[in-house]
């Protein structure tokens, strides 16, 4: 559950598309009754959207001329005149982005001498169905609860960014078939306004459009292991192929700011479409046209986009895992657009990930490629696209391993001794060319740990990286939003510049670092496991 306050004055309430509960908005909003919050903002249905919720914190003024600074959390035993009195203010995020650690860190303090909560148990529930204003009176005066439908603040912003006449006529081309799946996510619902009504997509272009408290039984996860009705449609499941897939496929998760993109019979990688994004952008995306003021990427996520930002000369950054570290640098202006291996991907428009918007970005890209062509024998394909770009910047192999639910302390093992491994280069490299002699060299090995440009804090033991001669790469980190025990993520990379050589299976071209990284690491010896939980 999201929650976002502001004391005294504004609260947005959503339903985190993975948790969307509709009793537990109510009894938020009693709690935001109770604890001195004025105007309640709820999207319809609690069909909020990540996204959506970040622009609204950013965007919305109410009609009383409250603004939605959102930060996140309902200050229980609230003290007006205490020590907690500036609780909501002190720690308001108003850009709209996720908390930065040092407030994680000082709301977790804040939690351990929370004594009492307040709520008032006599509010009646809100009809969260109908949009509208409902108005209580109460001893500190009014409480306003207003649902409203966030997919139109939404579309209006995308509108700013995207030029939707030259998506619209992609899409009424009868060879472009488009499909789009949100997995029974919150996505569903801005798919079916933006890509159906605004843009002229066909209703069957839709696929888990109805959003579903239990996600209809799957796993809200774009990639190619759970979104498996949309990678049967696109062709890519060998054992059940298809005539003729549509030219493009995009899926959701449950809160909608992820996303997986696909060609016909072909897988974006998140690393490459990142890349991708960023090199078309002026060209293609209005909002970019006078340029980019920078790009970034997070450590695991693959090198292409330090291979764009190196061509076109841009400023470039490498963070930590975790949106939030974007954030910092958007609001300084030093950074565009950004994504991650994780299959998210976003720009400087709000401060999160956004799935909708890499969709229309990628459309945006499709429809410029086309613009002269949509009558032509064939359309740029989204392969022709990847293809044309490994030829100009290289292809960047990539594959991620994840060891998930692995014993905490055989974990911990693992990363203290692929640690103490990094003291000696030479030690690192005999033992490799003991496992392949036809990888290039270890030249730089560490943890990562980074320096934020803006605000000077330190996160340190982001992961640990192998960076060899040829600018490949194997990093070993542990997961933070894993549930139970540990989950290890190993990332194999490798770069290859010889367009004769971009075309290979990326499996079968990662085949040699993938040996090497398991057995200098010792995977199986630490963690019992001999082979990863999910292979993306
Ligand atoms: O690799 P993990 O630590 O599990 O994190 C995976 C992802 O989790 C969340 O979605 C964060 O917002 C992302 O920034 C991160 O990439």
């Amino acid at each position: 559950m999201n929650s976002s306050q502001s004391a005294g004055a504004t609260l947005v309430v959503s339903g985190d598309g993975r948790y969307f509960s509709k009793d537990a908005i109510q009894i938020i909003v009693k709690m935001a009754a109770a604890n001195g919050v004025r105007r309640v903002w709820i999207g319809q249905d609690g069909l909020l959207s990540t996204p959506a919720v970040s622009c609204v914190i950013r965007e919305r003024v109410g009609a009383d001329g409250s603004k939605a600074t959102g930060a996140f959390i309902l200050t229980a035993s609230h003290n007006p005149g205490g020590p907690n009195e500036d609780f909501g203010i002190k720690y308001n995020m108003e850009n709209g982005g996720p908390a930065p650690e040092a407030i994680t860190d000082k709301i977790y303090e804040h939690t351990k001498s929370i004594k009492e909560y307040l709520i008032a148990e006599d509010l009646p529930d809100v009809d969260i169905a109908t949009i509208g204003v409902t108005s209580f009176s109460g001893p500190e005066g009014s409480f306003d609860v207003e649902v409203f439908d966030s997919t139109v603040d939404y579309i209006r912003l995308m509108k700013t960014i995207f030029d939707f006449t030259s998506i619209q006529k992609l899409l009424a081309s009868p060879k472009f078939i488009f499909c789009y799946d949100a997995l029974h996510g919150v996505a569903g619902i801005y798919a079916r306004r933006i890509f159906v009504e605004e843009l002229g997509a066909k209703e069957s272009s839709l696929l888990n459009c109805m959003p579903k408290e239990d996600f209809g039984g799957g796993h809200p996860d774009p990639n190619l292991t759970y979104a498996k009705e949309l990678v049967i449609r696109m062709g890519l499941d060998k054992s059940k192929p298809q005539d003729d897939p549509p030219e493009f496929g995009a899926a959701a998760d449950g809160d909608a700011d992820r996303n997986m993109i696909l060609g016909k019979r072909f897988f974006v990688t998140p690393s490459d479409s990142v890349a991708i994004i960023a090199a078309n952008a002026v060209q293609a995306i209005p909002y970019f046209s006078s340029g980019l003021k920078g790009v970034a990427r997070s450590m695991p996520t693959s090198a292409a986009l330090d291979v764009v930002a190196k061509n076109l000369n841009l400023n470039f950054f490498e963070v930590p895992t975790g949106w939030k570290f974007f954030g910092n640098l958007m609001d300084a202006g030093l950074c565009s657009i950004c994504g991650e291996e994780s299959f998210g991907t976003g720009s400087d428009h709000i401060r999160e990930k956004d799935g909708i918007w890499a969709v229309l970005a990628w459309l945006s890209i499709l429809a410029c490629k086309n613009k002269d062509n949509l009558n032509g024998e064939n359309l740029v394909t989204v392969e022709d696209i990847v293809g044309q770009h490994w030829a100009t910047y290289g292809r960047h192999f990539y594959t991620r391993y994840d060891y998930e639910n692995v014993d905490a302390s055989g974990a911990k093992e693992l990363m203290g001794y692929l640690v103490k491994l990094q003291s000696s280069l030479a030690e690192i490299n005999k033992i490799i060319k003991g496992i392949r002699s036809d990888v290039s060299d270890v030249v730089h090995a560490d943890e990562f740990e980074y320096k934020d440009p803006v605000d000077g804090s330190i996160s340190k033991h982001q992961g640990i990286r192998y960076l060899f001669a040829d600018g490949s790469r194997l990093v070993f980190r542990l997961s933070g939003t894993g549930s139970e025990g540990a989950t290890i993520r190993l990332y194999i990379e490798q770069y290859e510049k010889d367009s004769s050589k971009t075309a290979r299976d990326s499996q079968e071209a990662l085949a040699p670092l993938v040996e090497v990284a398991l057995k200098l690491s010792n995977m199986q010896e630490f963690t019992g496991r001999s082979a990863p939980t999910v292979i993306t």
